[in-house]
């Protein structure tokens, strides 16, 4: 006989987002916007410029309080936690213009992320993926290029081994063999399990490593649905035309 305890688990969303309004001010940017990120998979957000991903993401790691709607990560409501305790919970936001801190040195930068008394951990393992950082662990993260900066940042973002990663414009103004190295370490991350939710300028290189995708226009979802679907020229030209890469 097979009890409860026996029974095998299904893994609740990393994250579902339930009809979030949002916005600044009296402006509303975000409006009744829902999607799933499902454990262990990759979703892409794209839409045009302005049309409030940056406000999506933002919303989901607590740096930007809801009007309305429910978020959840891993089954459990956090819509009134703040950013620490979502964290905390596992949740990472890797936010547009590579979010290290540039005053202090690359090691600096990994240890802070690093649990206590593991510190070298972080960096071994920042070293591991991208060997150019190990060179550079004296030297302050603000004078490093800005593809190195955006290396650091994700390695950063995985010290913490996150259930859920939010990564907005990695590849933002970088050289093409530079965002080739910034997706192979996503595609790695996402394939020992880490769910991801990425934002990009590049649509088809994003929908390319993705399960599912979601389409937002002036803050409203507009489409959803496998990333392969969109991959087809039509839908991709219908929605996402003129978008690079
Ligand atoms: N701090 C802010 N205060 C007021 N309005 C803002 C703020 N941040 C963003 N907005 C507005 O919210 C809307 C959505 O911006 P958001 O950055 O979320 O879009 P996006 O889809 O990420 O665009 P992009 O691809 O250009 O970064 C825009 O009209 C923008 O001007």
């Amino acid at each position: 006989m097979t009890s409860t305890l026996d029974a095998p688990s299904i893994a609740p969303p990393a994250l579902e987002v339930d009809g979030v309004s949002a916005g600044y001010g009296q402006t509303t940017v975000l409006r009744e916007v829902s999607l799933v990120v499902p454990a262990g998979s990759v979703v892409a957000l794209l839409g045009s410029n302005g049309a409030g991903k940056t406000t999506v993401l933002r919303a989901v790691s607590g740096l930007l309080p809801v009007r309305s709607g429910t978020i959840r990560i891993a089954g459990r409501d956090v819509t009134g936690e703040r950013a620490p305790r979502r964290f905390a919970r596992g949740l990472c936001h890797v936010p547009e213009g590579r979010g290290v801190f540039r005053g202090l040195t690359v090691r600096e930068n990994l240890v802070l992320q690093g649990a206590a008394g593991r510190e070298d951990d972080a960096v071994e393992r920042a070293v591991a993926a991208f060997p150019i950082l190990g060179e550079r662990l004296s030297q302050q993260a603000g004078t490093l290029s800005g593809g190195q900066q955006q290396m650091l940042a994700m390695a950063a973002a995985y010290v913490r081994s996150p259930d859920l990663v939010l990564v907005d414009e990695a590849s933002l103004g970088l050289a093409p063999i530079i965002v080739d190295e910034i997706f192979g370490f996503l595609q790695q991350r996402a394939a020992e399990g880490t769910a991801l939710l990425i934002v990009d300028q590049f649509a088809r290189r994003a929908l390319a490593m993705a399960g599912h995708a979601y389409i937002l226009r002036r803050g409203r979802i507009v489409h959803g649905g496998p990333a392969a679907d969109l991959l087809n020229a039509e839908l991709f030209d219908s929605y996402l035309g003129g978008q690079a890469g």
